[in-house]
């Protein structure tokens, strides 16, 4: 064992401990009924309309969320750099997104301008806003950016296994968080965050943790809301 990190001896990181002990909240997100709908090809079009405004009300909410993370990032850590260029990296699919929900939607004849934040997104954004404060501990708000962005990069992954059919207009929807390369960005956050946890107190442990559920719950309620809810 000398000389060997803990890593190599394959001691078990923090996100895979929570995975394991929330799969079924994990599942609950990432395996949705929404997101069975669009895998088997049998999704309402018009589900997939409120889901798109409401994403793009979401992600100009995301916005400020990451900026702050990434402030963080540059206060705190040894290997900010890194931590840094990740979280540039996001912030430019982040542009490139905002562009690509703009151009869907005048394709589905979705108008942006008209959108209405439904009350699921509504208290998603409330608790994007609190985690933005000085108060949470980086640690904390890197567990929640890697959640957040895990949970879509999982669910449409999922959507372009073998075997699926999702609608051909709805491919370029899945690849953009299905695909390797978010896939790749997924697991540099998550790296980040288990780096963080392993020097972390128990105190800020237990808050990463309670916040993990919020994002999963979060995010189911939001996949609700394009099955009619509120
Ligand atoms: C509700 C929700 N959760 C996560 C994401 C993925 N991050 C950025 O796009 C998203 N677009 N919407």
């Amino acid at each position: 064992m000398e000389g060997k990190t803990g890593e190599e001896m394959g001691k078990t990181l923090m996100t895979e401990t929570w995975l394991r002990k929330h799969r079924l909240l994990y599942v609950g997100a990432t395996r949705h009924p929404f997101i069975r709908s669009i895998r088997d090809g049998n999704i309402d079009l018009s589900s997939f309309k409120t889901w798109l405004g409401q994403d793009y009300v979401f992600v100009r909410a995301f916005v400020p969320f990451v900026a702050s993370v990434l402030s963080k990032a540059c206060k705190g850590s040894d290997n900010s750099s890194n931590d840094v260029e990740v979280m540039l990296g996001g912030m430019a699919a982040l542009n490139d997104e905002i562009a690509w929900f703009k151009k869907e939607a005048s394709k589905w004849g979705v108008q942006l301008s008209d959108i209405v934040p439904q009350k699921a997104n509504q208290n998603y954004c409330r608790f994007l806003e609190s985690l933005m404060s000085p108060e949470v501990e980086y640690t904390v708000a890197i567990t929640a950016f890697w959640a957040i962005e895990a949970v879509y990069q999982e669910s449409f992954a999922h959507c372009l296994e073998d075997g699926t059919k999702p609608p051909p207009e709805l491919q370029e929807t899945c690849q953009r968080w299905g695909n390797e390369g978010f896939g790749q960005y997924c697991n540099a956050l998550r790296k980040i965050a288990d780096r963080q946890l392993e020097k972390a107190s128990d105190d800020v442990i237990t808050k990463a943790e309670v916040t993990f559920l919020r994002v999963l719950e979060h995010e189911v309620d939001f996949w609700n809301i394009s099955h009619g809810g509120t």
